[in-house]
């Protein structure tokens, strides 16, 4: 039998075990049996050690030159691609997700590492004219300080990465709480930053409970910035935590997300978009599409299309070269999942193929549901409102644009959207209109490019943007600056 290994937190530069020695197991959901690694369920004694070490590295690091910090940055970047491989089969073993998107995922965190490493050489402020002539005015940023940096399981090396780069290349320093689901996967990243040198304190890693570790990082007065995301309900209680001792936060949250097809819309291409958009990675993005809203002229080709298209998913092992559709990424999902089903079912949805536990024997074992569609969805169903983060979308049918666009604003969630058109003007329209923070346009729903500013309107975020060069808005305090001779 293989060993199982033992993972520690990483604190000061060093690998520490939890203080009070209590660990915790990381298990495979494409097979419940197999652990993945023991982990850590740290306490509030590690977090304070994690938080006065990042405080004890502030100093220091802020005073590197940006290049100097994108150097460890670079070094990261390359430690990182080398054991890419590894880092994408850890990420599969751990969430789920096919190898495929686990390494197009851990390469996307090599490029967000590089490209952060490149911000530390452009321009952090402006000159503005002064009043008085003899005076010179213009800006500067300055870091919060600490970054707490709370991270979901769903992209378990982009997501930290895009808010990890940002916090260093700005002279912050951080404490980093993975989600324990793919702790293992976070400790390989931090890997790469202790071989490439990063100096001890700079940014650490305590795995640990939601309540214990994430609440606590939020409450923690040595941090000065939290950076969050996952669902709405724990959002908003970092959120009202970090506001109410007057810290900085920035929350990225759940999506409701729709793809709307005209009548002029190529039904390939969109019942495609529709498909990656709402099953990749098994449905649990943040950007992933979970309405259909289709103009009633094309309503039955399209659908027709869709559902042959989906049957054809296979569902399996995501280390498996054969599959496309990988499990739910843990018990609790998976039991949501089928949760939201049932309850399609009994608001009288019609659910028209999958949302059933595969009848394979081997997979048995995991966290596997097929590819589901329903369709009578009506705007008041919960499968319509709530986000469900698994493999099924919701068709809804519209008598026109205008109609499709009034549905597909009629959620609490403002994340990502997108039209399937031929027309100019329906898609400016669409643009217009649709109240979410990425709109697309002939592309599906998920996709976001790490050199762009990314958030969402409405519930899905706390109108903060991340990624690109907005990020510097969160990472850092803007210092204006008047000087006179
Ligand atoms: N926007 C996104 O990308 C994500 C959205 N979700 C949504 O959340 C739902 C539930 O997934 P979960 O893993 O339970 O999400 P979650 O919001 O509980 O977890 C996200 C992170 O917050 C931490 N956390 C949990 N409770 C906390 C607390 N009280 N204070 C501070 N931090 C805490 C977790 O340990 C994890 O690191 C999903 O079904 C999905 O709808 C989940 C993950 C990512
Ligand atoms: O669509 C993507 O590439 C990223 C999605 C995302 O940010 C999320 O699920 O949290």
């Amino acid at each position: 039998m293989e060993s199982i290994n033992n993972y520690s937190n990483y604190i000061g530069g060093a690998w520490l075990p939890p203080q009070r020695g209590q660990m915790t197991i990381s298990v495979n959901p494409a097979n419940r049996n197999e652990v993945v690694g023991n982990i850590p369920l740290s306490t509030r004694d590690d977090l304070d050690k994690a938080v006065t070490a990042a405080n004890d590295a502030r100093a220091a690091w802020r005073k590197l030159s940006g290049a100097g910090r994108g150097a460890f940055l670079y070094k990261a970047a390359d430690i990182l691609e080398r054991r890419l491989d590894e880092v994408g089969r850890t990420m599969t073993r751990e969430m789920g997700k096919t190898l495929a998107e686990a390494k197009g995922e851990t390469a996307r965190g090599v490029a967000i590492l590089r490209y952060y490493a490149g911000e530390g050489m452009r321009k952090i402020g402006d000159v503005i004219p002064a009043s008085d002539a003899d005076a010179f005015m213009f800006t500067t940023r300055v870091p919060l300080g600490v970054v707490g940096a709370i991270t979901p399981w769903n992209f378990p090396v982009a997501i930290p990465l895009w808010k990890i780069a940002p916090a260093l290349i700005y002279g912050n320093t951080v404490v980093w709480k993975p989600a324990s689901e793919t702790a293992v996967t976070s400790v390989l990243v931090m890997e790469c930053f202790h071989e490439a040198g990063l100096p001890e304190g700079v940014l650490n890693l305590v795995i640990g409970g939601g309540k214990e570790i994430g609440q606590g990082l939020a409450e923690h007065p040595g941090v000065q910035g939290i950076t969050f995301t996952g669902s709405n309900a724990v959002g908003k209680s970092v959120g009202q935590a970090a506001f109410a001792r007057g810290a900085k936060y920035q929350l990225e949250m759940g999506g409701k997300n729709p793809i709307i097809v005209a009548a002029d819309a190529d039904l390939d291409l969109a019942a495609d978009a529709a498909i990656s958009g709402g099953f990749k990675s098994t449905g649990q993005k943040c950007t992933a599409t979970s309405r259909v809203i289709v103009v009633k002229d094309v309503y039955e080709a399209f659908r027709d299309k869709l559902v042959e298209k989906t049957a054809s998913i296979r569902v399996g092992n995501g280390l498996s070269e054969t599959t496309w559709l990988g499990p739910c990424a843990n018990e609790k999902q998976y039991e949501t999942v089928l949760g939201y089903i049932r309850s399609g079912k009994e608001e009288g949805a019609k659910l028209l193929l999958g949302g059933t536990p595969p009848e394979e024997e081997e997979l048995r074992d995991g966290f596997y549901i097929t590819p589901a569609i329903f369709e009578d969805v009506d705007s008041r169903m919960a499968i319509a409102q709530e986000e469900i983060f698994g493999p099924v979308l919701s068709l809804m049918k519209a008598a026109d644009l205008p109609e499709a666009i009034r549905l597909a604003n009629d959620v609490q969630f403002g994340l990502s959207a997108s039209l399937y058109t031929k027309d100019i003007a329906s898609a400016l329209a669409f643009v217009q209109e649709m109240d979410a923070g990425l709109v697309r346009i002939n592309a599906e729903t998920a996709g976001v490019e790490l050199q762009a500013p990314f958030g969402g309107m409405k519930d899905s975020s706390s109108h903060s943007r991340e990624q690109g060069q907005a990020a510097i808005e969160f990472f850092t305090s803007i210092k204006t600056v008047f000087m006179k001779p």
